[in-house]
């Protein structure tokens, strides 16, 4: 048995993945209005429609009903954790938590496990991350994915847990870089979609990519993060799927940014807040991050696409 708190579409997805090991799996829907559409069309039509709920996927709205001690994958969006946990405090602790969002709160420049152990103290918090659209885990396309748990033989056994048919799971005690990498990445495929939005070509892209991917080492090395998991499939992983694909909502978002179009403020863009939280903590760290910088610069509407452009370009010249 294994329990989802948060139905949107990660959540479903993933709920959806692991029932098809054959375990019964609980998905928590604050809002009972939805957790009754979804009980009556076995569908998640608002989050996730065109996939069918398998029978074993029991939904659920109060988080006391889950088991003692059974593990809780929490997939609500990153500024919104804090306030799951503190709701539901008492249903929430003693048992395993594994995060499934990718962020750094705004209000305090934490990751997923920092908030959990801040609310939480007898958690032992761990972090699903890497390449995965929710679409692809729910029609059961295979991906891999990183679970990141300080604790080695907790980090083990959710490993086997969270293993399904069609997700592969490698773990790490490195839980810094695998929420650096998944925090990063949503920031660099804002900037990738607004190239490609305004027109500025692949290579462009490709160039940003890898520069955002230095971004990246600079900030979780300097946390204590290793370059393995950069390298991996929080990191590298994650930044090629999201920087390439129309199927981000961070760089769709960055392509109406790049058009100059707007954007649909109910779809979920972690890399907006996220962007402002990292460039806070790299003003902090006096770390580097010029492409994090323009995001924000652009977000907030002090400057333009080719400015920017413009500013990364004239930079001074150094060593790669
Ligand atoms: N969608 C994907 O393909 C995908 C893949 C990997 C990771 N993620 C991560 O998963 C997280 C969730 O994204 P999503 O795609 O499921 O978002 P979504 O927009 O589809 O759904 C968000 C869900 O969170 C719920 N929610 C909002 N505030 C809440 C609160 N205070 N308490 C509990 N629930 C709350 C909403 O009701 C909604 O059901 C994000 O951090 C995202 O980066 C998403
Ligand atoms: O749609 P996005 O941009 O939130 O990206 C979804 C996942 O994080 C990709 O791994």
């Amino acid at each position: 048995m294994i329990a989802v708190a948060g139905s949107g579409a990660f959540g479903t997805a993933l709920a959806i993945s692991l029932a098809a090991t054959g375990q019964g799996v609980q998905l928590w829907a604050r809002d009972p209005a939805h957790a009754d559409e979804m009980r009556q069309a076995r569908e998640n039509t608002r989050r996730l429609p065109g996939v069918e709920l398998p029978d074993n996927l029991q939904i659920i709205t109060e988080l006391e009903t889950i088991a003692a001690e059974m593990p809780v994958l929490l997939a609500a969006p990153m500024q919104r954790l804090r306030d799951m946990l503190v709701l539901h405090k008492l249903a929430l602790g003693g048992r395993p938590l594994v995060a499934c969002c990718k962020g750094v709160e705004l209000s305090t420049g934490l990751g997923p496990t920092g908030i959990i152990e801040e609310l939480i103290p007898s958690a032992k918090p761990a972090i699903l991350t890497g390449p995965s659209f929710a679409t692809d885990i729910a029609h059961g396309l295979p991906t891999a994915l990183t679970l990141a748990c300080r604790d080695r033989d907790a980090g083990r056994a959710l490993q086997q847990a969270l293993t399904t048919p069609n997700l592969r799971i490698y773990r790490t005690t490195d839980t810094v870089g695998a929420e650096l990498g998944g925090a990063v990445k949503n920031v660099i495929a804002i900037a990738s979609g607004a190239v490609m939005g305004a027109g500025l070509g692949e290579s462009a892209r490709a160039a940003l990519m890898t520069r955002g991917f230095a971004e990246m080492q600079r900030m979780a090395l300097e946390l204590g993060a290793r370059p393995d998991t950069l390298a991996g499939l929080s990191g590298f992983g994650d930044l090629a799927l999201t920087c390439t694909s129309e199927q981000s909502r961070n760089y769709r978002y960055g392509q109406s940014l790049g058009r100059g179009e707007s954007f649909d403020a109910d779809i979920t863009v972690e890399g907006a807040a996220t962007s402002r939280a990292v460039l806070d903590q790299a003003r902090e760290m006096k770390i580097d991050m010029p492409i994090t910088e323009a995001v924000v610069a652009m977000l907030d509407g002090t400057l333009q696409l080719r400015q920017a452009m413009e500013m990364l370009l004239s930079r001074p010249l150094k060593e790669e």
